[in-house]
């Protein structure tokens, strides 16, 4: 029940549209936390959700890999993982784990077993290199992590989005790694959930106490302003993004506080092509957190989530 591997490769998954300079922060900020806790960051992973995951103005993912790919000249212990996107469809996030987690071990072995003949190139240099030392008691376990925002993990309280047995196969199987982000509480999410307080040695919070709320939502909408994205996000990606000419119009309404579009809740319903009916989540019926003044900042997500806990208090608490 209990990871107690101190190897790690974080791991996040998202829409990356665009990557902006907190999608790497949040690397960094994770990293300097686990190592203060004794764990050993052997290196990062990006995969970016497939097209198919039908979020309202997603760019199509050959440019928000190629945008990753400029962003990460900047953070070269992380790497893009095309992986999810060259799949036939959208993958849950458990399989993104487990395909990546299977991934690395088939490497490890590899390497140990002194064949030469296995594509690395997902991994960091360093760590390979300490693979050629063949020593019998070394550590060589690697585990994936996922790391997310903590709107992510208040995610899982959207209702008929994650697959119940998904959240608890994710925290008790990989863990998470979470990052703070103002108008989310994960720790009182945490506590109000049967499934992660069980699992709650292997969530890690990260306090980032220097709050920076850019989204992509606000980038997106900038651009779309032509207003400056300057010191949001890489100067690469704001190169790319004008070269491909992104962005310039979004099909999109947005919402003030007050408002709730429709498409935004069918944003997460549809995106799940095979199993979109709606069912309660693992999460007690209480509110997430919508009372608090924060939320008036909410990305699209947040407010969906915010809309949908007024519905969820209506229904029966989950046993
Ligand atoms: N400012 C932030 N603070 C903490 N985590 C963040 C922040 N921005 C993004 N993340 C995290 O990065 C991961 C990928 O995020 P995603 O691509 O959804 O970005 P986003 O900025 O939230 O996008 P959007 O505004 O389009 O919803 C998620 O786990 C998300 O929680
Ligand atoms: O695995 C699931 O059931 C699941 C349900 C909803 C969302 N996700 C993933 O969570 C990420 C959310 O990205 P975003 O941009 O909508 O915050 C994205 O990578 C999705 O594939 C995953």
């Amino acid at each position: 029940m209990f990871l107690d591997n101190k190897n790690i490769i974080l791991l996040s998954t998202g829409s990356f549209n665009p990557p902006t300079n907190m999608h790497l922060r949040m690397f960094e900020i994770a990293r300097d936390h686990l190592n203060r806790l004794g764990f050993t960051i052997c290196g990062g992973l990006i995969s970016p959700t497939h097209d198919s995951y039908k979020k309202k103005d997603l760019a199509p993912s050959l440019h928000r890999c190629a945008m990753i790919e400029q962003a990460l000249v900047a953070l070269p212990w992380v790497k893009l993982s095309d992986w999810e996107v060259k799949q036939n469809g959208w993958t849950r996030t458990r399989q993104v784990l487990q395909y990546h987690q299977n991934h690395l071990n088939m490497i490890i072995t590899s390497r140990l077993n002194g064949s030469i003949k296995v594509d690395t190139s997902l991994l960091p240099v360093q760590l390979i290199e300490n693979l050629n030392v063949s020593d019998s008691n070394q550590n060589t376990a690697v585990n994936v992590r996922l790391l997310c925002g903590a709107d992510l993990l208040e995610s899982f309280a959207v209702p008929g989005l994650w697959n119940d047995d998904d959240i608890e196969a994710i925290v008790r199987d990989y863990g998470l790694v979470v990052v703070s982000r103002s108008g989310s509480n994960p720790h009182k999410f945490i506590y109000e959930s049967n499934v992660l307080t069980k699992y709650m040695a292997n969530i890690i919070v990260v306090t980032e106490w220097i709050a920076n709320e850019v989204s992509s939502t606000k980038v997106r909408r900038a651009l779309s302003r032509n207003e400056s994205v300057k010191f949001l996000i890489s100067e690469l990606v704001e190169s790319y993004i004008k070269e491909h000419g992104l962005y310039e119009t979004l099909n999109h309404k947005y919402l003030n506080n007050d408002t709730f579009d429709v498409n935004l809740k069918s944003t997460f319903l549809l995106s799940s092509p095979s199993d979109n009916t709606i069912k309660i989540h693992p999460m007690d019926d209480k509110k997430l957190n919508i009372d608090e003044p924060d939320n008036l900042h909410c990305t699209e997500k947040r407010v969906t989530n915010c809309k949908n806990s007024k519905v969820k208090r209506k229904r029966k608490r989950y046993q």
